[in-house]
């Protein structure tokens, strides 16, 4: 792992790093942020924030506005990159922003040219979480977090896996990728036309597999004036599967805001708040 910047907020550190990944087969970055009480007797638990389209680690790090209160909780937060990179890793032929480098989608990609790099479910779901345990002063509690096709990933990978998360939250996400231009521009290209292989990364159609006890704590905030709120994003598909299944979901449309980091700033408090309560 080669540390590449270091930097002391609010009493903690932001630090970025790369290292050689085995399920992507190349260089990742992530960022991590340890607070003022992390240390190797007294581990703090993790936060996953899983980013949106175009994102890598960064822009959650220096938009969002997270590190005060998570200094005040004792809470860390990791930031990922949305993809591998670097050279030899495939991306769109046109360089669309919704497919290829920096929109990973957080699944395992099995279809050519995909398949060698795109492995970014292994990637956050297994391989990140055993090297942050192994080597930050981080414990086993662990809380996932996403926007928009980060969003997604938080929901779905919580829903997939929700023995290993004490809660999952979402800005705008995307709800029901099966059925968006989004989803279906990438899951064809990742996934093929096998249309089993896209359910097992839709989150309204996941959703329906929990039994009660696997329901998670869970908050979503949604803008009212996301421009894409109607088409890509599509958040009353997972109301009203929750709905259905008595799963006492927190919705919360938030009037006016939009799809940027501005909303996310504006909440991201409630949201470590919310994961401190269930660690
Ligand atoms: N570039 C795209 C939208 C991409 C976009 O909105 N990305 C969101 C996540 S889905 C984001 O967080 N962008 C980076 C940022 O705001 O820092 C467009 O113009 O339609």
């Amino acid at each position: 792992m080669q540390l590449l910047a270091s930097n002391k907020v609010f009493g903690g550190l932001h630090q970025r790093y790369s290292h050689q990944a085995e399920s992507t087969q190349c260089e990742m970055t992530f960022a991590v942020y340890l607070p003022p009480q992390a240390t190797a007797e007294q581990p703090v638990p993790l936060l996953y924030w899983l980013s949106g389209l175009t994102c890598s680690d960064e822009n959650f790090m220096q938009k969002a506005g997270a590190f005060k209160v998570a200094a005040e909780l004792g809470m860390a937060i990791v930031a990922p990159d949305t993809s591998p990179r670097g050279e030899g890793v495939a991306d769109d032929p046109e360089g669309a922003y919704d497919l290829g480098l920096g929109a990973g989608f957080y699944i395992n990609a099995t279809q050519l040219p995909w398949a060698k790099h795109y492995q970014m479910y292994r990637y956050i779901s297994e391989e990140l979480p055993a090297l942050l345990e192994q080597h930050f002063p981080v414990t086993q509690q662990r809380a996932i977090a996403g926007h928009s096709m980060g969003g997604h990933g938080a929901l779905s990978i919580a829903f997939k896996n929700p023995e290993r998360f004490s809660s999952v939250s979402a800005f705008s996400p995307i709800c029901q990728p099966t059925t968006c231009p989004w989803g279906q521009k990438a899951f064809t290209a990742y996934l093929g036309s096998v249309q089993q292989a896209w359910q097992e990364h839709d989150s309204s159609l996941l959703i329906k597999r929990l039994t009660p006890e696997q329901h998670l704590p869970l908050l979503i905030d949604q803008g009212s004036d996301d421009s894409f709120l109607a088409e890509q994003l599509k958040s009353e598909t997972l109301v009203d599967a929750a709905k259905q299944l008595n799963y006492a979901i927190n919705f919360r449309m938030q009037q006016g805001y939009d799809h940027s980091y501005f909303f996310i700033a504006s909440f991201i408090e409630d949201h470590l708040r919310f994961h401190y309560k269930y660690f």
